[in-house]
């Protein structure tokens, strides 16, 4: 049986009091369940969600981090930096760092191999844009997303990744892939990693979905076959809507 999981990526959200009253809220209210339940806030707040989160069986990630071991990069954080926190997970490739922050695919094979070597897992997000899919391109896309990135990696690797298809166009627009089309994107992705490694590899991933995952589509998605999870946006910033979607795995 894959990990199920339900992370909830704050992107830019949620000060350090916020945090804090966010994560108690959610420890009280979080329902028993089979799947990894994570929270991923923005850096700065990641070492007072660690320290909030001692006795929980919430987890903790990283949105991004530099590929580099240390140096001047001004800004940036590094592999390091977020283990000595505690935390051993991180997102790489969303598509707002893609748009927004111009990172590609060999930009995101390098931060995705230091995070292997570091023994971190990552959340890797991809997925196509919306004139990609209107023009019939989505599978050649996610398909070059994921060869671009990890298709180099070794087999053993694959038990530190986790995916998360994550179309742009479903991205905090309120509309949602269908439980089909996520269906057979993830099918999609399953056999694309068969073909480059082996079924056992392919069968093993956990593959998320996200995009305006809410309460009341998250069990209709989860009940897909080859829909482990979800990476969720907005939701995850009210405690009862993401309290609700873990529910519905
Ligand atoms: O980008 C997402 C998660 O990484 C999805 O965001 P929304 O759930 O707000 O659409």
């Amino acid at each position: 049986m894959r990990t199920q999981i339900v992370a909830g990526n704050w992107k830019m959200n949620k000060t350090q009091d916020e945090t804090e009253d966010l994560l108690s809220e959610l420890s009280a209210k979080l329902p028993d369940s089979h799947a990894d339940v994570i929270v991923a806030p923005t850096f700065v707040n990641l070492g007072s969600a660690k320290n909030a989160l001692q006795s929980s069986t919430i987890k903790v990630a990283a949105q991004n981090m530099h590929f580099a071991e240390n140096g001047a990069y001004t800004g940036e954080i590094s592999a390091d930096m977020l283990l000595n926190l505690g935390i051993d997970i991180v997102i790489l490739g969303h598509s707002e760092r893609r748009s927004l922050f111009g990172e590609d695919d060999s930009l995101l094979a390098k931060k995705v191999n230091t995070a292997i070597e570091k023994g971190m897992t990552t959340i890797f997000c991809f997925g196509e844009e919306l004139d990609e899919r209107k023009s019939g391109n989505h599978f050649s896309v996610v398909e070059s997303q994921l060869k671009n990135a990890l298709f180099d990696l070794d087999e053993k690797a694959w038990n530190q990744i986790v995916l998360a298809y994550e179309p742009v166009w479903a991205i905090g627009t309120g509309e949602t892939a269908s439980p089909e089309q996520a269906q057979e994107m993830h099918a999609f992705i399953r056999k694309t990693i068969a073909e480059a490694y082996n079924t056992s590899i392919a069968n093993g991933v956990s593959i998320l979905y996200g995009g305006s995952v809410k309460p009341g589509n998250a069990a209709e998605i989860f009940s897909k076959p080859d829909v482990d999870g979800g990476l969720i946006g907005g939701a995850s910033l009210k405690a009862d809507d993401f309290v609700a979607i873990i529910k519905a795995i």
